[in-house]
């Protein structure tokens, strides 16, 4: 079911100092900033051969990734992001299978203006898997 790793996501508590990082002493290409409020972060996206990495940041008060933050307070591995063929039977398979899917359970149109969902940490090894459709 799960194909190509699309992404790995790093919460940063600074995204001008990791985009420094990552552009300047990793000498990666990475974006601008992009501000994505329905999904309550700014993600800058460093391209890799292979796959991308998303540099993101809480913005507004009610960011899903503030609780992380305050956890890790030098950032983090916050998720991976599979891609899926067809999302909707992804979620209902894994739902089936007991696993948690957060949110409504309505895909989303993410960062790459492709639907996403997000499966509960806790039903995956303590990591937040995020499915984007191919
Ligand atoms: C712009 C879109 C972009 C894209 O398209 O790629 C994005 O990726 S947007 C990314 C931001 N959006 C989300 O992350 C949405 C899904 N996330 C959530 O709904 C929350 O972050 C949630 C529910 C996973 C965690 O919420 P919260 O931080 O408030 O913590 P909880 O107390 O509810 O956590 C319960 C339990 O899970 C552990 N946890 C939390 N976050 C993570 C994580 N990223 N990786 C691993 N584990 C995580 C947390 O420590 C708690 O564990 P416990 O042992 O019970 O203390
Ligand atoms: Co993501």
């Amino acid at each position: 079911m799960i194909g190509r790793l699309n992404h790995v996501a790093i919460a940063v508590p600074d995204l001008k100092a990791a985009a420094a990082l990552y552009g300047g002493t990793l000498g990666a290409k990475v974006s601008a900033p992009i501000a994505q409020p329905k999904h309550g972060v700014t993600v800058i996206f460093v391209e890799l051969p292979n796959t991308k990495i998303e540099l993101l940041h809480p913005l507004g008060d009610e960011s899903p990734i503030a609780g992380f933050l305050a956890r890790n307070p030098s950032g983090g591995i916050h998720h991976v992001c599979y891609e899926v063929d067809d999302i909707l039977a992804a979620r209902d398979r894994l739902k089936a299978s007991g696993a948690r899917v957060l949110g409504d359970g309505e895909p989303k149109i993410g960062a790459h203006d492709k639907p996403v969902l997000f499966l509960h940490p806790k039903d995956f090894l303590g990591t937040l898997i995020e499915l984007e459709q191919a």
